[in-house]
């Protein structure tokens, strides 16, 4: 059998603890990503971070995921945390998106009804390094572990896009077939039961990778 040429990137998100991001190094994650989001369950000290920084294999990338957080904060944490790649998920603008001279995801809220138009999604964030399509609605947090209408992914999407909101290891091939995306994205899908937000489950980090590699194959 040959092997497919192309890789669906796959980013661990909701981080806290340094042995899962360890893990997500060795189970061949591309990101992990740590939430500064002001209300976030999830969210972490910059220090805190720094720390989980050190644990990350060489050629994984460190997101660092915001939601209308000063420019002072962003700031701060792209000095202690050195991520490679920022997340925004609130109302913030493409200037202030790249003001901090490091490549940027734009989330999309999926959770309203109104079509997607690749077009006007670029114009209004021209520098994106690419998007996120999150399952939550304008104006809400992400990280609730609820899914979108795949189907609503429009064709022609300009930017490498990720898929986030829901995913699990039993629907992420279903997602990737249904949509295929640049990278998924997952916080809540690989969270352990009955540990508190952010502590992740290795038994449920290793099925996901597995499945995206099985819809790769696809
Ligand atoms: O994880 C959070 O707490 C969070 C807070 C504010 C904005 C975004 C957040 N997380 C992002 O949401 C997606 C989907 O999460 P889930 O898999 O449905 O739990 C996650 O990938 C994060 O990028």
């Amino acid at each position: 059998m040959t092997s497919p040429l192309f890789r669906t990137r796959i980013k661990f998100c909701g981080m806290t603890r340094p042995g899962d991001v360890r893990l997500a190094g060795e189970l061949g994650v591309d990101a992990v990503g740590f939430v500064f989001a002001e209300q976030s369950r999830r969210r972490v000290e910059p220090r805190q971070a720094a720390a989980m920084r050190e644990a990350l294999a060489p050629m994984v990338d460190a997101v660092a995921l915001f939601m209308d957080n000063g420019k002072e904060e962003v700031q701060q944490v792209v000095g202690l945390v050195r991520p490679s790649l920022l997340q925004f998920h609130g109302d913030e603008d493409d200037a202030f998106c790249r003001a901090f001279g490091l490549p940027y995801l734009k989330a999309v809220a999926m959770g309203s009804d109104g079509p997607l138009d690749p077009l006007a999604l670029h114009a209004r964030y021209p520098a994106a390094a690419g998007f996120l399509l999150d399952a939550h609605a304008p104006g809400e947090g992400g990280g609730t572990g609820r899914a979108f209408d795949w189907s609503r992914v429009p064709g022609g999407m300009l930017k490498p896009f990720l898929v986030a909101g829901g995913l699990t290891p039993d629907n992420v091939h279903d997602a990737i077939l249904a949509t295929r995306p640049w990278g998924v994205d997952v916080s809540s899908g690989v969270e352990a039961a009955g540990e508190p937000a952010g502590v992740k489950d290795g038994a449920r980090m290793r099925r996901f990778v597995e499945e995206v590699r099985r819809a790769d194959c696809g």
